[in-house]
């Protein structure tokens, strides 16, 4: 059985219950106070929004400024919630965390070794990245401790990879502890890892413990997200020695130190993709400034093919609904370079109004397509089959629980109260309701600020109608 850590029934309450909690106290942080929007639907999403670095690439740069002798600073950086939690831990464990200026942070790790675990537990249930910091602090300190993990209630999320890659390098873990304690008596050694899935948390756990370990590390079976592509970049300028060969393979050969960076973070595709799917559901015209083509390209194959417009530019992409009937589609979500998982329920509210049966198969997570309840109560018509659909062509092997969604469209949407289940649910649920005629409370808003910078200003720049409560 795979191994996790808050994701057995015992304790998936205390999770949740500190899931929330942090949300709404992170998303304080961030400037957003109020609990719910009440959203006046019915009218295109029309302007500019600003994208600057993804949350899933500027919360690993933060932890990889551990690994350094000296400060590292990371520019672009996201006002979201997330990065609040992160400098929280990254406080907690002895790095001073300052910004000079708005989007700018200096991570300097000069007291990693008064590291203060006893303040960790308070971050408990509030993120996926504490799980990230074993390798970094086992190179510092011989000894690692990491809270219960948190991030998006959208499947089990074992951390077994992350944990039998550790001890392929040595480590010895210890779940006695609430959360995992984790040392290395002996330091760490490069091994050689395949991973029975190119997951993107695991590839950057062997990253992050490779890049200090003694001699070679291969990794197989690796992700190869954008993301994970700009980590690497980060570690190479912090002095790591990192190469690549095809098949998904990653070669890391162990430095003795490393120094602090100067990076800024690549933009956040998964927002960008967001916003373009707000404008084709609300028959909208976005400009998404800092967008780049490069890592949104399956993205914008698909949204070509339902119908969506777009305009590559200098400067970033502009999304819109070109008039006339949206197109079905069917889409099935994998790893990069396929069609990201995050970008699947967004989507899903555009294809609500496209005209024929619509076909997502969600094939990353077994649970994220619980969020399309919502949207049936708002008059959607869509039918979520749990097994998957076996008609469905793919490149990975079939795992257990898979979820497909059949959406039959158009229909009008109306609208509803409905409460924000994990980020990208969350988003879906503003666009449904600003796509829906009538006036509808989206509420549970602290989730969506982990992942949207500033997303209520870039609302009100986009001409919606709403009321923060
Ligand atoms: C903070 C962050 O970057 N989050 C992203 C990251 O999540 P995260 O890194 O958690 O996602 P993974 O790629 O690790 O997970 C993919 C699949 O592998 C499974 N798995 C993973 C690890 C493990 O030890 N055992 C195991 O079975 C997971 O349950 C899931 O079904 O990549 C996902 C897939 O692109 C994105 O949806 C998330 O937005
Ligand atoms: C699933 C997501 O994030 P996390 O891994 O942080 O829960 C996401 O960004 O959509």
């Amino acid at each position: 059985m795979a191994e996790t850590l808050v994701v057995d029934d015992g304790v998936n309450d205390r999770a949740e219950a500190g899931l929330a909690k942090d949300a709404a106290k992170a998303a304080e942080r961030v400037g957003l106070k109020a609990d719910s929007i009440v959203i006046r639907g019915g009218k295109p999403l029309v302007g500019r929004v600003d994208v600057r670095g993804a949350k899933n690439l500027a919360t690993k740069a933060m932890v990889a400024a551990l690994l350094g002798k000296t400060p590292s600073i990371l520019q672009d950086v996201p006002q979201i919630s997330e990065i609040s939690i992160v400098t929280k831990m990254l406080e907690a464990y002895g790095v001073a965390v300052t910004s000079p200026e708005d989007g700018v942070l200096v991570l300097d790790p000069k007291n990693v070794e008064r590291a203060h675990f006893a303040q960790i537990d308070a971050l408990a249930g509030s993120s996926r990245i504490p799980i990230l910091f074993c390798g970094p602090l086992l190179h510092a300190l011989g000894e690692a401790l990491i809270p219960d993990l948190g991030g998006c209630r959208i499947g089990d999320r074992p951390i077994d990879f992350h944990l039998d890659a550790l001890r392929a390098f040595g480590a010895i873990v210890d779940k006695s502890y609430e959360g995992i304690r984790i040392t290395a008596p002996n330091g760490l050694t490069g091994a050689n890892i395949e991973l029975p899935y190119p997951s993107v948390g695991a590839t950057e756990q062997v990253l992050l413990a490779a890049v200090r370990a003694k001699g070679v590390t291969e990794l197989k079976n690796a992700a190869i997200e954008p993301e994970i592509m700009d980590l690497i970049a980060i570690l190479q300028k912090m002095g790591a020695i990192i190469w690549m060969e095809p098949n998904r393979t990653i070669f890391i050969e162990g430095v003795e130190t490393l120094h602090g960076y100067s990076h800024r973070a690549i933009f956040d595709r998964n927002e960008a993709a967001s916003w373009a799917s707000a404008a084709l559901a609300t028959h909208g015209d976005i400009f998404v400034a800092g967008a780049k083509q490069q890592e949104l390209m399956t993205f914008l194959n698909v949204f070509r093919k339902v119908g969506g417009a777009f305009d590559v530019r200098e400067d970033g992409i502009r999304f819109w609904h070109p008039g006339g009937p949206l197109k079905p589609v069917q889409v099935e979500t994998d790893v990069h370079p396929g069609f990201m998982t995050d970008w699947q329920q967004p989507l899903i509210v555009a294809l609500t109004q496209a005209e024929g049966i619509s076909v997502v198969h969600e094939t990353v997570y077994e649970n994220r397509l619980g969020f399309t309840e919502a949207l049936v109560e708002m008059g959607a018509d869509i039918v979520v089959h749990t097994d998957g659909l076996e008609s469905v062509t793919r490149r990975v092997p079939r795992r257990k629980l898979e979820q497909a969604a059949v959406i039959t469209g158009p229909t009008k949407l109306h609208a509803a109260d409905v409460r924000v289940p994990d980020l990208r649910g969350g988003f879906s649920y503003l666009i449904a309701a600003l796509a829906a005629e009538g006036t509808s409370t989206v509420s549970n808003l602290g989730l969506i600020s982990r992942g949207y910078e500033h997303f209520v200003d870039k609302l009100t720049a986009l001409g919606a109608d709403f009321d923060l409560v």
